[in-house]
């Protein structure tokens, strides 16, 4: 199963060391209309937590995938369609760019078939991913859009990931990604909470990646933000 990602529009982030919000269950996440689980967060993350929530999923039709945080989470389990793992571009620690993958490599039998990267484009300077990899946070549009096209041509990514984790970020800087890609797939996350703001990102961002509302608000909250990502991505596919 590869680049399945092409066709999504929408991914539910469970943070394992979140909670659902009350009177929510795996199996309400995972039929939220949602593309995708994507099991990940930045702070405090165990195996053991990552396989509860796999383990909780696995039943699901839904695609399954991890994003480790570092080699130490990486969970081996075949209820996962695939490891997702962050390259962040704009780290100020090369190691978040390249470091831990080398060690990765270097201590793992990786399942190369069921393992992708996704560029990371870190916008947020209050995240505690902005904070774990001393990203540099400042970019204007243009930059945003540079970054976009070396993830594509230049490093050959499949994904580059627009992360404003924690809050909505700058519709023209997803916008300016969006038209530097011609290939790769585009996702946004960060602070979207309802229809709306899906709606808006989407315009320019292929998939919409939706985190703390899931664990805040809870599934119903999730259900439109997943009508607002399609909505706007059947708008912007009519129009191509
Ligand atoms: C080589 C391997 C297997 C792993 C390294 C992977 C890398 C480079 C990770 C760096 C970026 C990172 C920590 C990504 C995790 C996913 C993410 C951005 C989650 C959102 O986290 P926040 O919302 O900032 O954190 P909390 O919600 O946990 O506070
Ligand atoms: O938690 P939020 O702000 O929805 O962000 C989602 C995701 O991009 C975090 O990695
Ligand atoms: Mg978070």
């Amino acid at each position: 199963m590869s680049e399945s990602w092409t066709d999504w529009d929408h991914i539910v982030k469970v943070d394992p060391d979140k909670d659902l919000a009350p009177g929510d269950s795996f199996e309400d996440v995972c039929r939220t209309g949602t593309d995708a689980i994507e099991i990940g967060g930045t702070l405090d993350m165990t195996e053991e937590k990552m396989q509860e929530v796999i383990d909780a999923c696995a039943k699901y039709d839904v695609p399954l995938y991890q994003e480790p945080s570092n080699p130490a989470v990486v969970v081996d389990d075949k209820a996962l369609d695939g490891y997702l793992v962050p390259v962040v571009l704009n780290a100020g620690d090369i190691s978040w760019a390249i470091g831990f993958h080398k060690e990765w490599v270097k201590i793992d039998d990786i399942d190369w078939d069921r393992t992708f990267t996704e560029a990371y484009i870190v916008l947020n300077p209050e995240a505690s991913v902005a904070e774990l990899t001393q990203a540099d946070c400042q970019q204007t549009a243009e930059d945003v859009a540079a970054y976009a096209e070396v993830a594509e041509k230049m490093l050959g990514q499949p994904i580059v990931y627009i992360e404003y984790s924690g809050t909505f970020g700058d519709p023209e800087k997803v916008r300016a990604a969006s038209e530097a890609l011609e290939e790769a797939t585009l996702f946004y996350g960060g602070g979207i909470g309802d229809y709306e703001s899906a709606n808006t990102m989407a315009q320019y961002a292929d998939v919409i990646v939706v985190g703390d509302l899931l664990h805040e608000a809870g599934c119903e909250a999730v259900e439109e933000t997943v009508e607002g990502a399609q909505d706007a991505r059947a708008k912007a596919t009519n129009h191509r």
